[in-house]
């Protein structure tokens, strides 16, 4: 059935999303970045994204593969990385999450071949 078809599709989508925020080890890229607080934020990046924001596109079906899901993490990664500066604990954090992240996306991609 097609609901048969699409929910491997989400499960695997789901646990790709859950191992990557598990490598958020500074949680960091939970939330939106908090623009009252970081009010030039916008001045440096034109799409935020972080963690919350990417489990309520899965749920709402707007990733229809890993390589959808892997362009908002990119972005959510490249945003820290141009906004804050290399000497930072958010910089840091960003390089080790897209190292780490870049293999668990890399797993997902193919176990999708396997099921597709
Ligand atoms: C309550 C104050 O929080 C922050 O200033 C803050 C909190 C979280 C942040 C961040 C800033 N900057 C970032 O680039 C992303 C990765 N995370």
């Amino acid at each position: 059935s097609l609901e048969l078809q699409l929910t491997p599709a989400l499960v695997l989508l789901r646990s790709t999303l859950e191992q990557l925020q598990e490598k958020d080890t500074a949680c960091v890229f939970i939330s939106p970045v908090n623009l009252s607080e970081v009010p030039d934020y916008l001045e440096f990046v034109s799409e935020p994204m972080d963690f919350s924001t990417m489990r309520e596109k899965l749920e709402a079906h707007k990733y229809c593969s890993v390589a959808d899901l892997e362009a908002d993490f990119n972005l959510m990664v490249s945003n820290c990385l141009r906004y804050n500066s290399s000497d930072t604990l958010f910089h840091k954090a960003a390089m080790q999450l897209k190292e780490v992240g870049g293999v668990i996306l890399r797993h997902a991609k193919r176990q999708a071949l396997s099921t597709g």
